[in-house]
């Protein structure tokens, strides 16, 4: 059998008789073809267009052979390919008296003209003995279903268990296959049983008398063999699994020629009803745009549903009653036939993994590997490893390097094995949620005593300072030292910032050309960048922003004030600052007076923690002193030996110990005022972010970008919208459509003298744009007293 893309195998069969019509019915010497002709309706005119004439072609036709080779020709390959894993599925289709049980069962009467079904079981026997290399299950089921109802045939062989379902019904399984619960399914060990098992159903068959033939089955039969495959050799966890079905259709037939009346009329209504879905299922298969197939219109076409096609080997016998009484059902079948073979299938095994041996497979496997890896640990020399799981002493032991890494006992942490790359970086991770979860219970206590500390107007809070700025350096006593941001904010010189702001002046307020203005850009932007820009930096820009508005333009950059030209920035973020930036400033404000607030606290408490210090430094000089002194003079013992303190040094200790006590409660709350002083740090920091990139934005939609590519950038929609695309972008857009019109002229103008006319024309178009648009918003200013340059179009949110 072709396991490969194909169609569906189709074969005629004709029933023997001596009243074959030749003339009506034509085999061609090809094997393949059947001819069907005709007479004229010579009660429709001797002139009509009647088509008369049909060829079919199968794959062969069974004229006059004999039960072996029909075997041999139809099903055998189907059968083999179940043993092998695939679906299969043999059919015999035709009218009444056609041949069909004959094809399927055979009679019974006659060893050599058994059928398909009881070769295959034989068939199938024989290759289990043969394929010794493999276990092989075979089960069998038998299902009739009459007049639309599922009937088991083989029920009556054994007791249904207990709490089995009694009612039978087909399930849609994922996948596209169904099974039919409450169907009994059997196991079979030899032919023999297999045979038996078959006979029980055929006997219990439903016969219905017919005019036509008396023996005609009214109904259609489905013998399934469930096959199983597991091999025996390999320890192979996959096995296969099939379904072989061998289908004995109900007889087709027209209602008026049998005569039928009463229950055989119902019969034959209900077979030709499910029939014609049958056919309707098939045409929907062959027909591949066609995503959906009716097979839950009967039950027939439902519990074919995984037997027609897909990865199923099908084959269909088209019975033929060669008579001319029957020439009509010969081609209704006929036709039937050919369109089963339009039917593409694609086999495909059903293999299935056993989980048991699965598991019992992988452990061997990873057995082996630690073995190998032993081998290659030894060769290469390598201390005895182990390739278990950690064991929780293990796991202590990398927590605690961890640890050490941390806090800088060790250097480095030596890499053994990728499980223990694995276990460092989780205790990476516990150590760094430590942390935070230590860091936000500080602050959360650290406001709380704030708030306490401000309620009650402590005199703590009111002592002023002495001036000694420094912070605690790591746990040990006194050892002051000043903060990062003091430290800059002292090294910055006057002299520096003043180099820096006359640089920045010039490179920003001379930015009057597209380039420049470019340049400019890119420059501040780069400033900008929150992640780029460090706090000093920030802070520098800030006041350099300020001193150039309260010094004014300097000489040198008056030259650069024209009409056309932006105002100062300085100057315009003083007006950003008013209004527009009104809100973000004020925030920025208060963060900063909040942080100025904390750190003088924490200048407070450094005082503190340092003057105790002092003071625990000179109570235990004193105690010892006080100490060398009773040793001198003797010392007083007690009753029981011991020596007795004298009032002085107990005195002493005992101070010594208040003053202990006070520097640790000191020493707690100075550690969690500078979390709170760096958490303030961060917030300015945003704020004045935020604040600058507002500005910029601002600056260059009001005076930069021209008034025709802003426009354009409003009707981009939201998606481009001014204030969210850089300056550098905006100006490229307008310089893409300029470029393009360049372009687009220098290829219809040849004369060099034209373009270079046209472009100093377009150029003073440029700047003669550019001087109105500032002109205008200067004008709007005076007319509306505001001192606003413009709205910002964009609120730019802060990350
Ligand atoms: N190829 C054949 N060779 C010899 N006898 C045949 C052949 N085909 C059919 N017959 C005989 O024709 C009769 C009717 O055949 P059969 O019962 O198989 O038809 P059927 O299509 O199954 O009918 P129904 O649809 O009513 O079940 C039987 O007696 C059978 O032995």
């Amino acid at each position: 059998m072709n396991t490969h893309g194909s169609e569906v195998k189709v074969f005629g069969r004709t029933r023997p008789t001596a009243n074959f019509a030749q003339d009506l019915i034509e085999y061609v010497p090809d094997g393949q073809t059947v001819n069907v002709h005709l007479r004229k309706d010579s009660k429709k005119g001797i002139v009509n267009n009647q088509l008369n004439s049909w060829s079919f072609r199968l794959d062969r036709v069974l004229h006059d052979v004999s039960q072996e080779e029909v075997y041999n020709g139809v099903a055998q390959s189907v059968v083999l390919g179940a043993l092998d894993g695939y679906n299969g599925t043999v059919m015999c289709f035709g009218q009444t008296g056609a041949g069909k049980t004959y094809t399927m069962t055979g009679a019974t009467e006659s060893y050599k003209e058994r059928g398909i079904i009881p070769r295959a079981l034989q068939e199938v026997f024989r290759e289990v003995e043969q394929r010794s290399d493999h276990n092989i299950t075979v089960h069998l089921s038998f299902l009739e279903i009459y007049n639309e109802t599922l009937l088991d045939l083989l029920s009556s062989v054994k007791e249904i268990p207990a709490g089995a379902p009694r009612a039978v019904a087909i399930v849609d399984e994922g996948g596209g296959s169904v099974t039919v619960k409450g169907l009994s399914i059997h196991l079979v060990h030899n032919e023999e049983e297999a045979l038996n098992l078959l006979f029980e159903g055929e006997m219990n068959r439903i016969i219905g008398a017919h005019t036509l033939n008396r023996n005609s089955s009214r109904s259609h039969c489905i013998f399934t063999v469930h096959i199983e495959s597991h091999s025996r050799t390999l320890s192979d966890a996959k096995y296969v699994t099939s379904k072989l079905n061998l289908v004995d259709l109900a007889g087709s037939e027209r209602l008026g020629k049998t005569g039928s009346e009463g229950q055989i009329l119902k019969e034959t209504m209900y077979i030709n009803k499910s029939l014609s879905f049958l056919e309707q299922a098939i045409l929907a298969l062959a027909d591949r745009r066609r995503d959906h197939v009716p097979f839950r219109q009967s039950k027939l076409t439902h519990a074919l549903k995984d037997s027609l096609g897909g990865n199923c080997n099908t084959v269909l016998v088209a019975n033929i009653y060669g008579e001319a009484a029957q020439i009509e059902e010969t081609l209704s079948t006929l036709r039937f036939a050919s369109r089963m073979k339009c039917v593409r299938t694609e086999p495909a095994v059903n293999e299935h993994v056993d989980p048991v041996l699965q598991i019992k497979k992988l452990q061997k496997e990873i057995q082996l590997l630690k073995q190998e890896l032993s081998v290659q640990d030894t060769l290469a020399n390598r201390t005895v490893m182990s390739y278990n799981g950690f064991t929780e002493n293990q796991v202590a032991e990398i927590q605690s390097q961890v640890r050490r890494y941390l806090d800088g006992t060790v250097d480095d942490i030596n890499i053994v094995s990728i499980r223990q790359v694995k276990e460092v970086f989780v205790q990476f991770k516990l150590a760094l949620q430590q942390q935070e979860q230590k860091t936000r219970a500080e602050m959360i206590q650290g406001c709380t005593q704030e708030e306490k500390a401000q309620s009650t107007q402590s005199a703590a809070h009111a002592k002023g300072t002495n001036g000694m700025v420094g912070d605690v350096d790591g746990p040990s006593f006194g050892a002051g030292m000043a903060s990062t941001l003091e430290k800059n904010n002292r090294l910055q010189s006057p002299h520096r910032s003043k180099i820096k702001k006359g640089k920045d002046i010039n490179r920003k307020e001379g930015a009057a050309s597209p380039a420049q203005v470019r340049e400019a850009e890119a420059l501040s932007t780069s400033r900008m960048n929150p992640l780029l820009v460090s706090q000093k930096d920030m802070e520098g820009q800030e006041t350099e922003l300020q001193n150039q508005d309260s010094q004014g333009p300097q000489a040198g950059d008056r030259e650069h004030f024209r009409t056309d030209s932006p105002p100062p920035k300085a100057a315009a973020f003083e007006d950003f600052k008013a209004e527009r930036g009104s809100e973000i400033n004020r925030i920025l404000k208060e963060n900063k007076s909040v942080l100025a607030e904390r750190r003088r606290r924490l200048r407070e408490l450094t005082d503190g923690v340092n003057g105790a210090k002092q003071e625990i430094d000179r109570t235990g000089v004193q105690l010892q002193l006080q100490r060398d002194q009773s040793n001198r003079h003797g010392r007083f013992v007690s009753a029981g030996g011991e020596p007795v303190l004298e009032e002085a040094e107990l005195a002493l200790l005992l101070r010594l110990q208040d003053l202990k006590g006070q520097y640790r409660h000191q020493y707690k709350e100075l550690r969690s005022t500078k979390a709170e002083v760096n958490y303030c740090e961060h917030l300015v920091d945003q704020c004045r972010t935020r604040l600058f990139s507002e500005f910029e934005s601002w600056y260059n939609e009001s005076f930069l970008i021209p008034e025709e590519t802003q426009a354009i950038l409003r009707a981009g929609g939201p998606t481009i919208q001014p204030g969210l695309i850089p300056m550098a972008k905006a100006l490229a857009l307008e310089e893409d459509d300029q470029e393009h019109f360049e372009h687009l002229r220098s290829q219809l103008l040849t004369s060099p003298g034209a373009i270079s006319y046209f472009n100093a024309h377009d150029r003073t178009l440029q700047r003669r744009n550019y001087s109105r648009t500032i002109t205008h918003k200067l004008q709007q200013k005076r007319i509306t007293g505001d001192n606003g340059r413009t709205k910002l179009p964009a609120i730019l949110s802060v990350s």
